[in-house]
């Protein structure tokens, strides 16, 4: 806006000034005439530097929290479903809008979520929050909907051989299956978010190109997920490796239809979020304590921990609408019932000093 106003005027100047012979012109008007081709080019240049500091930042963050889902589901033991409610409503009290409660997959490949009706039906459903769960095909979302789920997520990956391993069929055919769940979902009103996996690297095939992650994600848009979550499944990823990714993935969407989902185990998560908001992502998924992991992604750690993420942001002045108390108490109450120290650091820190949050 500046620039163009600015140009206009020094265009009137100019016009002023070519109407005198510049030999016998006013030398004061000439003296004008070069400070405001100067006041112009300052501007210009502020106003380029401004408009991009206004561009790349992120005042508020929406956490998707996965703990429930994607913490719980490579638990060794069978945790309680009286567990993961009880989980699930303290979270529900700490200002999360967005909470994925299980999945509805088999119960014989992923046994942990074999509950998965039982907790949706057993929750406090807190008016204003979102409670999605997973669903990999049209089974598993007629299931999800006689549970009474408002909203789905289906997942798919940027590796073939991830795809086979988490869903037992190609990218193409898992893309088929996704179909028949979104358009079964459209019928219904149901808000669909997607997932794709192995953005940066695959347990089984390494290095993905994120041509490939571009193209999985502009399918799950075209069909009708309102947001992807790029998941870096293996947390292989760096600020570099994320960096090239989505400048790929931002030609299919705007940042505004992205989250990311940046599992910890080379402890780039942080770092990871931090260079995604960069890009103007604003919504990050997260595990409360950092508990997870894939069960299709050996050695695969998990989420960032919730509590983490919500420290640094608040910290870097960025509202998520979260009060990190509670939340510690959500993920002190999980560790403890699994006999487990937390992931979060976070978390342990609070254990030793208790800093005025
Ligand atoms: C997708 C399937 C079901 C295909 O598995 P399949 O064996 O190819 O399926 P099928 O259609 O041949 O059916 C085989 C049996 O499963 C049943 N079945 C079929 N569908 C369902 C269903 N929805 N719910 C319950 N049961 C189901 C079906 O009824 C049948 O039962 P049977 O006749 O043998 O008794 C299987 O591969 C599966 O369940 N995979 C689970 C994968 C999973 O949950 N992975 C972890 C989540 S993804 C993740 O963690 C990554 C993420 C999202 O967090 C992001 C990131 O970190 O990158």
């Amino acid at each position: 806006m500046y620039p163009k106003m600015c140009e206009r005027y020094i265009c009137h100047l100019l016009s002023i000034l070519t109407t005198y012979d510049r030999q016998s012109a006013d030398v004061s008007l000439q003296i004008l005439y070069i400070i405001y081709t100067e006041i112009y080019l300052i501007l210009i240049m502020l106003s380029r530097t401004f408009s991009k500091f206004i561009k790349r930042s992120v005042s508020s963050v929406r956490i998707v929290e996965v703990g429930p889902r994607d913490g719980l589901q490579n638990e060794p033991k069978i945790v309680p479903a009286t567990t993961k409610i009880e989980l699930i409503n303290r979270l529900s009290k700490t200002g999360l809008k967005n909470i994925e409660a299980t999945s509805f997959v088999s119960a014989k490949w992923v046994p942990q979520m074999g509950d998965n009706a039982e907790v949706l039906q057993g929750i406090d459903k807190v008016d204003g929050i979102s409670y999605p769960v997973l669903t990999p095909n049209l089974k598993g979302f007629e299931s999800a909907i006689a549970a009474g789920a408002k909203e789905v997520a289906v997942f798919g990956a940027a590796s073939e051989s991830f795809t086979k391993k988490n869903v037992n069929c190609s990218i193409a055919e898992s893309i088929e299956r996704f179909k028949s769940v979104i358009d079964a979902a459209k019928e219904k009103n149901i808000k669909v978010r997607g997932y794709v996996s192995t953005v940066v690297g695959c347990p089984y095939e390494g290095k993905i190109k994120p041509s490939a992650v571009a193209m999985v994600s502009e399918k799950l848009f075209t069909m009708g997920c309102y947001e992807i979550s790029l998941g870096d499944t293996i947390g292989v990823g760096t600020p570099g490796t994320f960096k090239e990714m989505l400048k790929e993935v931002l030609k299919v969407a705007p940042a505004d239809k992205f989250a990311v989902h940046c599992h910890d185990t080379y402890g780039q998560a942080l770092p990871n979020i931090l260079t995604s908001l960069e890009f103007d992502i604003a919504v990050v998924d997260a595990s409360v304590s950092g508990l997870g992991g894939c069960p299709y992604a050996r050695g695969a750690s998990g989420n960032a921990a919730t509590e983490d993420v919500v420290y640094m942001l608040h910290g870097c002045g960025v509202k998520t609408g979260i009060d990190l108390e509670l939340l510690i108490d959500a993920g002190k109450f999980i560790c403890e019932e699994l006999g487990r120290q937390s992931e979060s650091k976070v978390n342990r820190a609070t254990r030793k000093i208790k800093p005025k949050l």
